[in-house]
């Protein structure tokens, strides 16, 4: 079947194994021209090696993996894309402005160099050596690093790690210029608030597997949960036992409920506590969906 121009990459079918360890069990993945993809899962779950396959930094054992429908170690296709890794080998002694102008000359027609600083926010480092930078510092450089080129689709591999806040919220606001511009992302991350912010779609994987794909909305609807959290001298044993109840926490004075029947469950408790106060009603996040989705995998498979 002709694959349409508007897919930027495509895992079809892709098993994957490393000395008798499954890493990928038949993995389906399309990615669209302009669209961000959050790829979240555990630890294990076989982001990283999806993402190795799509840089044709190794090869499947069985199935198809192609970017922008050719095979991912063309040269071709690899001065489309830009890439930012868990971990990145640069040269210390170099400073940033020379990095970036090394970076860019990959590229045909790389983006000016004070356009990529902007938009990592690394206008002020660009003659500071790149080995004598924070943490953090150096992941905003890689940024820029994975941007220079103008590529058409960029690989994020939990690029928010030991940054702070701020600059946190400068890399998202970066990302969604990224996407204004047409380019497609791949985003992998630990925090679902970053998935929440800002994926178009999101890709749940555990043990090699897609256990789920859609809008956020959807992966939420997939788990219809809603949390309430309230003040009350209740038993948090004797509310866990309620129908409809999934989990109950102590929160200081306050219990915390899950329940997929919110009505139900805030009747009995106004019922049973006349002090009941400070109540607030929340519809859960991806943060319970993923909990759950991942959880019914782990219950599934020790089952079998
Ligand atoms: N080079 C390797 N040799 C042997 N096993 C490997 C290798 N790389 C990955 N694996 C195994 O393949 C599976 C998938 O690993 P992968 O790194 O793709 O997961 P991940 O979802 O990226 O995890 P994390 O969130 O921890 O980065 C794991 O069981 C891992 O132990």
């Amino acid at each position: 079947m002709p694959i349409s121009s508007d897919v930027v990459a495509r895992l079809d079918g892709v098993e994957k194994r490393y000395n008798g360890v499954t890493a990928l069990d038949g993995v389906n993945l399309l990615l669209q021209r302009g669209e961000l993809l959050a790829v979240l899962g555990p630890n294990g779950a076989g982001k990283s090696t999806s993402i190795g396959l799509l840089l044709g930094l190794m090869r499947p054992d069985r199935g198809q993996v192609e970017l922008f429908g050719l095979d991912p170690q063309r040269i071709d296709a690899r001065r489309r894309i830009g890439v930012m890794l868990q971990t990145a080998m640069l040269p210390p002694t170099l400073r940033v402005g020379e990095l970036l102008r090394l970076v860019a000359s990959y590229y045909p027609q790389p983006r000016p160099l004070e356009e990529s600083a902007a938009l990592a926010g690394i206008g002020d480092l660009l003659n500071r050596p790149y080995g004598k930078l924070s943490g953090g510092q150096q992941r905003r450089v890689q940024f820029a690093l994975a941007l220079c080129g103008r590529p058409e689709l960029v690989f994020l591999d939990e690029p928010t790690v030991g940054m702070d806040i701020d600059a946190r919220r400068k890399l998202w606001n970066a990302m969604r210029t990224l996407v204004a511009e047409g380019c497609s992302v791949v985003l992998t991350s630990h925090y679902l608030e970053e998935a929440e912010a800002l994926a178009q779609r999101v890709i749940v994987m555990a043990k090699g597997r897609v256990l789920s794909e859609g809008s956020v909305d959807a992966l939420r609807a997939q788990v219809p949960l809603t949390r309430i959290r309230c003040a009350t001298d209740l038993d948090p044993a004797a509310v866990s036992a309620w129908p409809q109840v999934t989990s109950v926490e102590r929160e200081g004075a306050r219990l915390l409920i899950n329940t997929s029947e919110p009505e139900n469950v805030l009747r009995r408790l106004l019922d049973a506590d006349a002090g009941l106060g400070a109540l607030e009603v929340q519809r859960a996040g991806l943060a319970e969906a993923f909990t759950e989705l991942t959880r019914e995998e782990g219950e599934q498979q020790e089952a079998a």
